[in-house]
């Protein structure tokens, strides 16, 4: 079918709009439900939430990465075989990910997002969101309908039914995670060990894309 002038002039802008990137990447998923598969990451610029243990700290500066259009990210993520995006940061939510996720969407990719929740409002059209809320800011409570994971970083014994009041207020079908702060395996990883023993509702993500020495 044709797409009438009005189309085109939609594409156009779609195309036009600028996210700051600070990597983008061709990996393995090393986290979570998708952990082993193939995924393209685009780590967006911007993140006012401040966990102290955060592994990515480079990425909170909003001003300071080089800004990309829709259509640099398209035909970047297009020259890898595997069609499955994952939307990382930084706090991706930050900005209004509708024009690069219909983008993303249109050309046949799966999005996915990895996100804190903190956000003024919830944009994109998603396939998978991994919601990881933090202690340190509160969510916007508009993604708990939208989770497909739950995904707590257990830096403290607290953190574990802390995780526990999160899975009450979620879809019955979320797939319940949780990854040991990377320092803090020693001490944590028997901790949620026994709990998962406990209550096999819940899974363990350990950071496998760290042990694999890739990104
Ligand atoms: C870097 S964050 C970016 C996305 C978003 N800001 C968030 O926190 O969900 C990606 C994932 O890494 C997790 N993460 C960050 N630092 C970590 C660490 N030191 N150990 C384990 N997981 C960590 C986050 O909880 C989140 O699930
Ligand atoms: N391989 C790999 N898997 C990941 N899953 C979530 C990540 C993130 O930083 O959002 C991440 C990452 O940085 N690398
Ligand atoms: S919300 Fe995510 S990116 Fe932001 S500080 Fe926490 S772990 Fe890092
Ligand atoms: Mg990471």
């Amino acid at each position: 079918m044709q797409s009438n002038p009005k189309d085109i002039k939609t594409d156009v802008k779609r195309a036009e709009f600028t996210y700051p990137v600070m990597e983008s990447f061709y990996t393995i998923q090393g986290e979570g439900k998708y952990q082993g598969h193939a995924a393209y990451f685009i780590r967006l610029g911007g993140c006012d939430v401040g966990c102290h243990w955060c592994d990515v700290k480079e990425s909170w500066p909003v001003d300071t990465h080089p800004v990309k259009s829709v259509a640099t990210l398209l035909e970047e993520a297009l020259a890898h075989p595997g069609r499955l995006v994952v939307i990382t940061g930084g706090e991706p939510l930050m900005h209004d990910l509708g024009p690069l996720t219909v983008a993303l969407k249109d050309a046949g990719f799966r999005t996915h997002i990895e996100t804190s929740g903190v956000a003024t409002a919830i944009t994109g059209i998603w396939d998978w969101v991994c919601f990881s809320p933090k202690k340190f800011k509160a969510p916007n409570e508009g993604i708990l309908a939208l989770t497909n994971e739950l995904k707590v970083v257990v830096n403290h014994p607290s953190d574990i039914p802390w995780a526990q009041e999160w899975s009450t207020k979620l879809p019955t079908h979320a797939s319940l995670y949780l990854q040991p702060e990377w320092s803090k395996q020693d001490q944590m990883n028997p901790l949620i060990v026994d709990f998962v023993k406990a209550n096999p509702s819940w899974q363990i993500s350990v950071q496998t894309h760290k042990f694999l020495q890739i990104p």
